[in-house]
């Protein structure tokens, strides 16, 4: 970010960067204690560091879409960035417009960050998913570009976990076909085909943060657990792992998803699944629309052979709220699946609780914070994870440079040649597939310093993007 025009005014923002008030520091703790685990003991959190900042924080353009929670609006204002907030998604054209000139957007499941997209936005410098979902985002085009991307790996897991156990006892009992009776005046009191949940099988596809979650929940309903995942996962409780996908079908009464979007997971549950499952048994989906075949899923109901859905994700979803957006044009199956008996449908709403969106906000804007002012990649999910500890207060004339570069032989020769001609106090550097970070503080380092170093690896032919911060 910092370029030679910028270099000019190094002065005063050596001034700044000594300055502590408003500074990172008051974010750089993380809230989660499972965020604070994942910071490798070489950073020092307790320790007055010196705060630093290239630029004036006011420069930076941080772009939120999809109603991202107040929390992260805070920490970004407490920053002095200028914060762009939409409440929905925008469309592709509005938003290669918007993406031109940011530093950072935060969004959430349904923006979509494709080469297409990402290729416009030349100043954007890390992508936060306020969520725990990456699919939406082109990681491979972004690392290539120099763009970190982070997550929430964990914050709306319990959430979800709820929301699964409380459709398997409404599909069990047919509560959404009574409710909606209901609310048209007819009273409907029956018990054929409506059970407990209790001593009944669930088969959990994916035993990953959420499966787990909810395998606790279910065996503490008196439920039996089953898994299958594609990597061997130590079981919660007496949950027992089965080692093929059609062993977990032909056993659970519940079969529930929870897989990531991926080439393997596309269509995961289609029309052979469907006939290896138990007659009368129920089909939950609360990971991402791609993993069921939909029409499928509605022939398998239409013939009794499964008694009942519940999907909180879909192949298309609406970009923001409104009636009737949901409907035939976005999937054309939608009029024959909402037509079925006890098909419980809810708008992506798995993460979406007080709880979960606020721990989100906060996480996932920290560590925006800590990239943009520090470099500090750690939990960054298409990147190398580096960082290094804080500069001490009482060091002046320090610069640190962050170098993102392609993982070639011979760059940190190069590199360090050039770095060479300065006091290298510490340096770290690590690489994932074709890009590689290295982040190093130099010390005892003048304007002229400074500017001589940008130069030099600017003109490096390795070079994906630099930035000083100081
Ligand atoms: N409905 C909603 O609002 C939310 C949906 N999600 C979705 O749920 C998904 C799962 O979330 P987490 O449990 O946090 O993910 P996770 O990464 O902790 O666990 C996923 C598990 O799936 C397994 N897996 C991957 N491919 C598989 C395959 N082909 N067959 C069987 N197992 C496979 C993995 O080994 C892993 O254990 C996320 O990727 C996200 O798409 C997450 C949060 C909220
Ligand atoms: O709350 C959201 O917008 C998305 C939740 C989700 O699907 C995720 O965390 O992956």
């Amino acid at each position: 970010m910092a370029s030679p025009q910028q270099i000019n005014s190094l002065q005063n923002s050596f001034q700044r960067a000594v300055n502590l008030s408003g500074s990172p520091g008051q974010v750089s703790t993380s809230p989660t204690q499972s965020f604070m685990s994942s910071i490798p003991r070489r950073m020092s959190v307790s320790k007055q560091t010196k705060a630093l900042k290239p630029f004036s924080t006011g420069d930076i353009k941080i772009l939120l879409l999809e109603n991202v929670n107040q929390t992260a609006v805070e920490i970004f204002n407490g920053q002095g960035y200028q914060v762009e907030y939409y409440k929905a998604s925008l469309p592709e054209d509005e938003l290669i417009e918007k993406i031109r000139d940011v530093h950072a957007i935060g969004i959430r499941s349904k923006t979509k960050l494709s080469e297409r997209v990402l290729k416009h936005a030349k100043s954007l410098v890390v992508i936060g998913c306020f969520c725990i979902g990456t699919n939406q985002v082109d990681l491979d085009f972004a690392a290539k570009m120099g763009v970190a991307v982070f997550n929430s790996p964990f914050s709306n897991s319990r959430s979800v976990a709820e929301l699964v156990i409380a459709e398997i006892v409404t599909l069990a009992r047919q509560l959404g076909d009574r409710s909606i009776e209901m609310h048209t005046g007819t009273w409907n009191k029956v018990s054929n085909k409506c059970w407990e949940v209790r001593g009944k099988t669930l088969g959990i596809i994916g035993y990953g943060h959420i499966g787990a979650q909810l395998s606790v929940l279910a065996e503490a309903f008196g439920m039996h657990v089953l898994y299958y995942d594609v990597v061997t996962i130590m079981a919660l409780g007496t949950a027992k792992q089965v080692s093929t996908l059609d062993e977990l079908l032909g056993k659970s009464d519940f079969v529930t998803c929870h897989v990531p979007a991926t080439a393997e997971t596309k269509n995961l549950l289609s029309a052979p699944q469907f006939a290896a499952m138990k007659d009368g048994s129920y089909v939950i989906n609360a990971s991402r629309g791609t993993v069921i075949d939909i029409p499928a899923l509605v022939q398998a109901i239409k013939v009794g052979k499964i008694a009942g859905t519940a999907l909180d994700v879909y192949p298309h979803e609406p970009a923001k709220n409104g009636a009737g957006a949901f409907n035939d044009d976005l999937n054309d199956w939608v009029s024959e699946l909402t037509s079925l008996p006890n098909v419980i449908l809810t708008p992506h709403i798995g993460g979406s609780t007080e709880e979960a969106q606020s721990a989100i906000g906060i996480e996932v804007a920290t560590g925006l914070t800590k990239y943009i002012n520090e470099g500090c990649s750690v939990g960054s999910v298409n990147f190398p994870e580096v960082s290094l500890r804080g500069l001490d207060l009482d060091q002046e004339n320090v610069v640190r440079v962050l170098y993102i570069h392609h993982n070639v032989p011979g760059v940190l020769r190069t590199v360090n040649n050039i770095l060479s001609n300065h006091n290298i106090e510490k340096q770290f550097s690590d690489s994932q597939g074709d890009i590689a970070y290295l982040m190093a503080d130099i010390s005892s380092v003048d304007q002229s310093g400074i500017k001589e170093i940008y130069d030099q690896l600017n003109a490096t032919e390795y070079k994906i993007s630099i930035r000083l911060l100081y």
